[in-house]
């Protein structure tokens, strides 16, 4: 799995965890400071580019969002980095910003096995266990700008690894089976995945963020 390449066990961590915000920013209550004083919401130069090159993930993403923050995307050539989820999260969101020079959103998914620690892996690895316990594990990480410290948002999903059923056209959604339902992510119906996903809890976040912060976009391009 390209991109990230530790994750960990779940047992200790809620579905949902938000890991940074920014100095004078969003609260655990995701309150900005702006909202909370009254003071000016932060103007934006322009609207947030959502960065991938994944289409699949664009089309969840839009069902999600929706029109609650305004956003294009735009496929960039980064490097793959290494190390842990989040720093890599934030690192590819400080490239893509200063590329941008703006502010972008990014994200990274890996599918955990928990017999593996919580490391991402083949799924043909766990046939020598019993444990088939996973969870899908999606982090955003928005810039508001180059050099500005980005903000990660976690959404993660509980669930197990089956063999597979449903339609092949999104990575591993045939192999995964999340608590809860008999059905894989690749067999429920789009809007129950995007209910009950790792991308969806992810976003959930996201969304509070940017009504709390309440973001005034001065030159809205979005697509
Ligand atoms: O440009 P980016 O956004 O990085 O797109 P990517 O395709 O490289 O995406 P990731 O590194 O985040 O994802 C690693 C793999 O996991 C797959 N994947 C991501 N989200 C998924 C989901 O919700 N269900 C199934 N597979 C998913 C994806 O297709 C990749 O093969
Ligand atoms: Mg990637």
């Amino acid at each position: 799995m390209e991109g990230v390449l530790f994750c960990w066990a779940n047992q200790s961590l809620p579905p949902v965890r938000r890991i940074t915000v920014p100095p004078g920013g969003s609260s655990g209550q995701h309150r900005s400071a702006a909202s909370m004083s009254g003071a000016a919401a932060r103007a934006l130069p322009k609207a947030v580019t959502f960065v991938t090159g994944n289409a699949k993930k664009l089309e969840e993403v839009r069902a999600i969002l929706g029109s609650s923050i305004p956003f294009q995307s735009l496929k960039l050539d980064l490097p793959e980095l290494q190390g842990e989820p989040e720093d890599i999260s934030k690192e590819k969101a400080r490239m893509a910003a200063s590329q941008v020079n703006g502010p972008v959103l990014v994200e990274d998914t890996c599918l955990c096995f928990n017999a593996l620690k919580g490391l991402p892996g083949l799924n043909n690895l766990l046939l020598a266990y019993e444990d088939k316990s996973a969870f899908a594990m999606c982090i955003f990480s928005l810039a508001l700008g180059p050099g500005e410290e980005p903000m990660t948002f976690v959404g993660k999903t509980a669930g197990k690894i089956v063999p597979a059923r449903g339609p092949a056209d999104f990575g591993w959604d045939p192999v995964f089976q999340p608590d809860g339902f008999d059905q894989t992510y690749a067999e429920m119906p789009k809007s129950v995945k995007n209910q009950i996903s790792h991308r969806g809890k992810a976003l959930a976040l996201v969304k509070e963020h940017f009504a709390a912060a309440n973001y005034k976009v001065q030159n809205d391009g979005s697509a």
